[in-house]
């Protein structure tokens, strides 16, 4: 017990988390989830689907979320690093279409716990990437959605280096954009 520390971001729900490492001469240990810490910080959702992507420098992923399966999402790099992005898309809330940011690496070993109801995505900032993640809901192809990574009104600040070559999938580059959400309904 107690070996993360919880940090509540500037939208409500939205959690980094930094997990206690454990160094000695052969390397390092930690434990990178734990059911009971993390109820404990009230965030005691349960976790059905494990994921994981490689992605070269420059990918950029997202923005996704699911519509009638949203899934909450225990976000973390194993190798490289990413700019992570959430956006709160729940109907009513009051940071609705705020975004939230963080740079997750190997090397910093944060995680990010992003609420059902939040689009997701990330940019790859390190040569490669290798990156994990937990979700409290199935994968359901035919329940996807997306917004387009550059909305002019999410207006998000990726930290896309000079001379970065974007590479993004097509269904990607195709995304709605955030104004049109309602009209999805
Ligand atoms: C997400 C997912 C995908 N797939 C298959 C479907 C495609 O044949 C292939 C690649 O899928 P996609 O291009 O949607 O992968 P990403 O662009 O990494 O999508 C993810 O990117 C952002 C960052 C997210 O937060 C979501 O978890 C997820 O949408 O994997 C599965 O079989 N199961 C799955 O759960």
């Amino acid at each position: 017990m107690g070996q993360f520390n919880f940090i509540k971001c500037n939208i409500e729900g939205l959690y980094l988390i930094e997990p206690k490492c454990f160094e000695d001469s052969r390397g390092y240990f930690m434990e990178t989830y734990n059911y009971q810490d993390f109820e404990a910080a009230g965030l005691n959702q349960v976790f059905v689907q494990d994921n994981q992507s490689k992605s070269i420098k420059g990918v950029l992923r997202g923005l996704h979320y699911q519509k009638k399966h949203p899934q909450g999402k225990l976000v973390r790099v194993l190798k490289g690093k990413v700019f992570d992005v959430a956006v709160d898309l729940r109907p009513g809330s009051k940071t609705y279409g705020k975004w939230y940011g963080e740079i997750l690496s190997e090397e910093n070993k944060r995680q990010l716990y992003v609420p059902v109801g939040f689009a997701h995505g990330f940019l790859v900032l390190s040569d490669e990437a290798e990156f994990a993640y937990k979700c409290t809901d199935f994968y359901h192809p035919e329940d996807e959605g997306g917004i387009i990574w550059n909305d002019p009104d999410l207006d998000i600040t990726w930290p896309i280096e000079d001379g970065m070559d974007l590479t993004i999938s097509e269904k990607d580059k195709e995304q709605i954009r955030f104004c049109e959400l309602d009209n999805e309904k």
